[in-house]
């Protein structure tokens, strides 16, 4: 986090010089001051997009003294200028480069398609920036290796935006298993269907389409989180394909060590119940329903429930006022100096990306990024 003492709110005229980039601010701009200890969090916004309009509302949910949204960036500047107005952010920028290059961001959410992640990390990493992006990390795992080796070469804070793992329930799972509440975990069922078809990005090979790394990925983590990052000893994938070429319903086994198990479906053509049952010894967890972003748990038998704060603007996805709680995470761990969550943490999105590879080549899925 920068180190910029600077009057609290100085309201510039339109004389003052762009703060960098060339382009005019869209109004005068507050001078955002920053001091280390128990300053807002000023977060820069990398594309003006559907999950950046839903991250930007989930910050508001936030106090205003612990989170600020600084500027945003979009390839074109009219649609930064559009997202800026809509959730009055004071800095516009056309193209990314010029967030890269403003001074007074100390993490950038990268909202982007999968695609590119990878350059918009590799952007705003090697502009000194910290990083939130999305999820899946990258396309593949070597891409996911260039992110992270990235960021230890500039040494700064980065996370892959895996949400889920932030929200209360999750929280609260961890503690459960922590405390051995259902003894060994022997099974970890889950599934994710949605009915995405007529999505660009879901379908086009081209705009990263492909349900394991859009679905997939979020009952892949759970599992990973439930096993406590250990690798399979085994990886059985089968799927189908959409006539785009990517696979639309993927059905995974995972097998541990001790005889222990996981099994999902995920899938871009129906809805499913979208639960998952985490299976112990001495007990069983059930998360009812909405496994990406979980409101309810059910621990042998006691169902719980933990709502999300209501939007104070339109947002495009359930339930993402939750991102809130990773954006929370990550301004905890600025404040503490450290370049990694220890919830979602580089060896986790290294573990999701290899899996994730795996699945791909006994599915027969490829993508022109796993021959560059
Ligand atoms: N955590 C969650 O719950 C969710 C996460 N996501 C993730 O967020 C990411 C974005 O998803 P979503 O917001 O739905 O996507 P959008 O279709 O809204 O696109 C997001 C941004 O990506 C850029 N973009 C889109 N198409 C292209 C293209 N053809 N060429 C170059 N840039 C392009 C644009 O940036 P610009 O504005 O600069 O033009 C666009 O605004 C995905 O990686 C997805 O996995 C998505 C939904 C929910
Ligand atoms: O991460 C996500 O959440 C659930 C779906 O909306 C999916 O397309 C999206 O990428």
């Amino acid at each position: 986090m920068m180190l910029v003492f600077v009057l609290r709110h100085t309201v510039k005229t339109d004389t003052m010089a762009p703060p960098c980039g060339g382009e005019r601010p869209l109004w005068p701009t507050p001078t955002v001051n920053q001091c280390q200890s128990n300053m807002a969090t000023r977060w820069g916004i990398c594309s003006a997009g559907k999950i950046s309009n839903d991250f930007t509302v989930a910050l508001k949910t936030l106090p205003p003294g612990d989170h600020q949204v600084v500027a945003v960036a979009a390839r074109k500047l009219e649609n930064a200028q559009e997202f800026a107005k809509k959730h009055s952010i004071p800095r516009a920028y056309g193209g990314y480069e010029a967030l890269a290059r403003d001074p007074d961001i100390d993490v950038v959410y990268i909202g982007v398609i999968h695609p590119y992640h990878l350059s918009t990390c590799l952007l705003f990493m090697n502009a000194k920036k910290n990083v939130l992006c999305e999820k899946p990390l990258a396309m593949n795992a070597k891409e996911a290796k260039q992110i992270l080796a990235s960021a230890k070469e500039n040494d700064v804070f980065f996370m892959e935006a895996v949400w889920t793992r932030f929200f209360p329930v999750s929280v609260e799972i961890r503690r459960l298993l922590a405390q051995g509440e259902i003894g060994e975990v022997k099974m970890v069922r889950s599934e994710f269907g949605m009915p995405l078809h007529g999505v660009p990005r879901v379908m086009q090979k081209e705009l990263g389409a492909g349900t394991m790394l859009d679905l997939g990925v979020y009952c892949l983590q759970l599992t990973c989180m439930v096993y406590n990052g250990e690798k399979p000893e085994s990886i059985h994938a089968t799927g189908t394909f959409m006539e785009t070429g990517v696979d639309d319903i993927d059905v995974v086994t995972l097998k541990y060590s001790n005889n222990r198990l996981a099994v999902f479906i995920c899938r871009s053509d129906i809805e499913l119940p979208n639960e998952a049952v985490i299976v112990g010894t001495k007990g069983t967890i059930r998360i009812p329903g909405h496994i990406w972003c979980p409101t309810s748990l059910v621990v042998n038998g006691k169902e719980t429930k933990y709502p999300v704060p209501e939007p104070y603007l339109p947002i495009n996805f359930i339930n993402s006022t939750g991102m809130r709680y990773e954006a929370e995470a990550v301004r905890q761990c600025l404040l503490k100096g450290l370049k990694e969550s220890a919830v979602m943490s580089h060896a986790d999105s290294l573990l999701l990306a290899e899996v994730e590879d795996e699945v791909r080549r006994q599915i027969g899925v490829v993508y022109s990024q796993d021959s560059q």
